[in-house]
């Protein structure tokens, strides 16, 4: 008998490589990592454990992966809705930006998002946002796995004077991130027309020699595309392959216009694509044609954007939008099956935001980020196909347990190292202070 920090026992375990369903199955975790999965007997017969855990009609499959999103947006939450991307972000999101925009604020921020991502399943993120060691410290802090993006962008914020002064930020700062065992870091360009070809080289070159991959907004509206072509002479994906930014370690957020010239780039390069398609449905924004990427074998991954423009951070429903809609785009329902998009919100963010070899799926001697939803409830009630049901019905409110790194996050649907009353309190200063201020202007 070998002992181990934990067994989970589950009715279900889905675990997404080899992809199957696994039926009255368990989990063995010792040291944060997944050290076996077999049937319950076989587990039992081979392990003891310190801590059991019964899961009697979950399924248990590894955390959702949110491959984009801008953390610290939780407090401008339902500030600014039903505009499009530009008067959004130009008369609403920066001018608040402009004011607020803090390391106390990406703090703040961050907290919550870490909570309402847990208590919806999520166990790694991939932020993009000023201020990013703010962000960093809250994630290790609470337990949660994240990608931080050093963020790049030519005009004046709180956070740096210009695309140099960010490009500095971010190498004095990538040490101090690297002592942080759940942090990873990316560099994180805003987007093609808010950053020039000199910070573009500079982003490449210090992705290049500290090995990082890079992170940015491509290709989310017509107008961005237009007016990038009718400046420069090329589509802005075109400009991006010409400076040497697109490989297998670029991600490419959005990508809601998309024609033959680009595919090729796509495949041709290796990027990978992070779909938000709430944010672009909200923001009006767009449409990927997720059938025809996957058809080209482009690498997919899911995100929430911020909370400003979904306005959650819900995975579970964002999976289902996206299973959804690329049905109604391509008049095709085999467009994006259900497990194509389940492999997408898990494996295929962890390998997108880099963590793939850690997480993403549950194998032996991965991390064990791993989640529980209960399907005994009304909104999954019967069970024929445990992945159908999550993806097409289950709620963030099923989500019972979390584990991240072996470590508990969310018990019986509970957090339990924070105090959620406590951060509403904080977090409602901050919402007052900004309410105030936009009254005024
Ligand atoms: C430079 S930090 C990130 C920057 O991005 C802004 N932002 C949030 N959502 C979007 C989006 O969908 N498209 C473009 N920019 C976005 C955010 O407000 C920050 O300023
Ligand atoms: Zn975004």
């Amino acid at each position: 008998m070998q002992s181990v920090d934990l067994i989970i026992h589950a009715r279900w375990i889905v675990p997404i490589r080899p992809r199957s369903v696994l039926r009255d199955h368990a989990l063995a975790v010792h040291g944060g990592h997944i050290r076996a999965i077999g049937p319950d007997e076989e587990i039992r017969a081979r392990y003891t454990a310190a801590h059991t855990t019964q899961l009697d009609h979950h399924v248990l499959m590894p955390g959702l992966v949110n491959a984009h999103t801008h953390a610290a947006m939780t407090l401008m939450r339902g500030l600014a809705d039903d505009l499009p991307l530009r008067t959004w972000l130009h008369e609403h999101i920066w001018p608040v930006e402009g004011r607020f925009v803090s390391p106390e604020f990406v703090a703040m921020g961050t907290e919550l998002a870490v909570v309402e991502m847990l208590r919806g399943g999520t166990t790694a993120f991939n932020d993009m946002y000023f201020f990013p060691e703010a962000a960093a410290e809250v994630a290790q802090r609470m337990g949660m796995r994240a990608t931080i993006g050093h963020v790049i962008i030519d005009f004046p914020t709180a956070y740096a004077a210009n695309a140099d002064a960010c490009l500095q930020a971010a190498a004095d700062l990538l040490p101090r991130l690297r002592q942080m065992p759940l942090i990873r870091q990316s560099i994180a360009p805003h987007a093609p027309y808010t950053v020039g070809d000199a910070g573009l080289r500079g982003a490449r070159d210090l992705a290049k020699v500290e090995d990082l991959p890079v992170h940015m907004h491509v290709h989310e509206t017509a107008c961005e595309v237009q007016e990038a072509t009718d400046r420069d002479g090329m589509r802005p994906l075109a400009r991006l392959a010409r400076l040497g930014l697109l490989d297998q370690h670029f991600l490419a957020v959005h990508m809601t216009q998309l024609n033959d010239e680009d595919l090729a780039i796509c495949r041709d390069s290796g990027l990978r694509v992070a779909h938000c398609p709430e944010s672009n449905l909200k923001l009006a924004s767009g449409m990927a044609a997720i059938a025809v990427l996957r058809q080209q074998g482009i690498g997919l991954a899911i995100g929430t954007d911020g909370a400003a423009s979904n306005n959650d951070l819900d995975m579970l429903g964002e999976l289902r939008t996206a299973a959804l809609l690329a049905k109604g785009v391509s008049g095709d329902p085999t467009a994006f099956p259900a497990w194509e998009a389940l492999e997408a919100a898990t494996l295929g963010g962890a390998e997108a935001i880099g963590w793939g070899a850690e997480t993403g799926s549950l194998e032996t001697g991965k991390a064990a980020d791993c989640i529980a939803i209960d399907l005994d409830h009304p909104a999954t009630f019967p069970v024929y196909d445990p992945v159908s049901q999550v993806v097409y019905c289950a709620g963030r409110d099923q989500v019972s347990h979390v584990w991240v790194n072996g470590n508990p996050r969310i018990v019986e649907g509970r957090a339990v190292d924070w105090d959620t009353q406590d951060l509403f309190a904080r977090a409602r200063g901050w919402a007052q202070r900004i309410r105030e201020k936009d009254n005024d202007a």
